[in-house]
């Protein structure tokens, strides 16, 4: 999944072009919906691209529960929550999808802990006693009684969300780092080829593709890594 966080839609489309023919999810994020809107949404699928909205609903469930209409009637193929949100407010999510599609709903996904959250953030700021993986593994649960499909979280836990929800249960892994990228704000990173071993199921890229000179070189050899 190439994260498309960009200010414009133009730029987007810049990087659109560039990656033409390389089949691949394209994930918008709050920088561009908030900037190009849900035509831009609409557009993308019109032109056949899967797409994920990683908008992190977290609200009051009856708040989710709109959202996730409107959201599903864009017709994408995958949305989120923070898992933080509670079992109630991701059923209301999922309600929400439901009462939108005719037939197929969206992927709904929740997300953990934010890759950009390391184990001091964890105890010290967010005051949480339990370790990453545990926390981590704690939300999954919480999305699996929910009715979600999957979770996003670091590719350092997948093997255990595995472990706990089953295989099908979808891990979707942000903090992808090529062995020589800036891990930036990034703190629970791995490569490419570290996180496939884990067993992810899609892997989000950005600035590793998007803030290249040549963006379709650097996906390319991102997939060369990995066959
Ligand atoms: O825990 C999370 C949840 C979402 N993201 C998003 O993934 C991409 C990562 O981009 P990079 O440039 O490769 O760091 C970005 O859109 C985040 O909003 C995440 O990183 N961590």
């Amino acid at each position: 999944m190439v994260a498309l966080d960009y200010p414009s839609e133009q730029e987007a489309n810049e990087l659109l072009q560039s990656l033409q023919g390389i089949p691949c999810y394209m994930k918008v994020g709050m920088q561009l919906f908030y900037a190009a809107g849900p035509k831009f949404v609409e557009r993308l699928k019109e032109e056949g691209y899967k797409v994920f909205l990683d908008l992190k609903l977290h609200d009051i469930p009856n708040t989710v529960k709109g959202a996730a209409a409107s959201i599903s009637r864009l017709g994408v193929d995958m949305f989120n929550v923070h898992a933080a949100g509670g079992t109630r407010m991701m059923e209301a999510a999922l309600e929400g999808a439901e009462m939108a599609s005719a037939g197929a709903r969206p992927v709904v996904i929740a997300v953990t802990q934010l890759t950009s959250t390391n184990e001091r953030m964890l105890k010290e700021e967010l005051g949480i006693g339990a370790t990453m993986e545990e926390t981590v593994v704690r939300y999954a649960r919480l999305a699996g009684k929910a009715g979600l499909d999957g979770v996003v979280a670091s590719p350092l836990e997948v093997v255990r969300i595995k472990e706990a929800m089953g295989k099908p249960f979808l891990t979707i892994t942000p903090g992808i780092r090529p062995r020589h990228a800036a891990a930036g704000d990034q703190s629970r990173v791995m490569t490419p080829a570290e996180a496939l071993n884990t067993g992810t199921d899609y892997m989000v890229i950005g600035r590793p593709i998007t803030a290249q000179a040549d963006p379709r070189q650097a996906l390319e050899s991102i997939i060369e890594e990995l066959i």
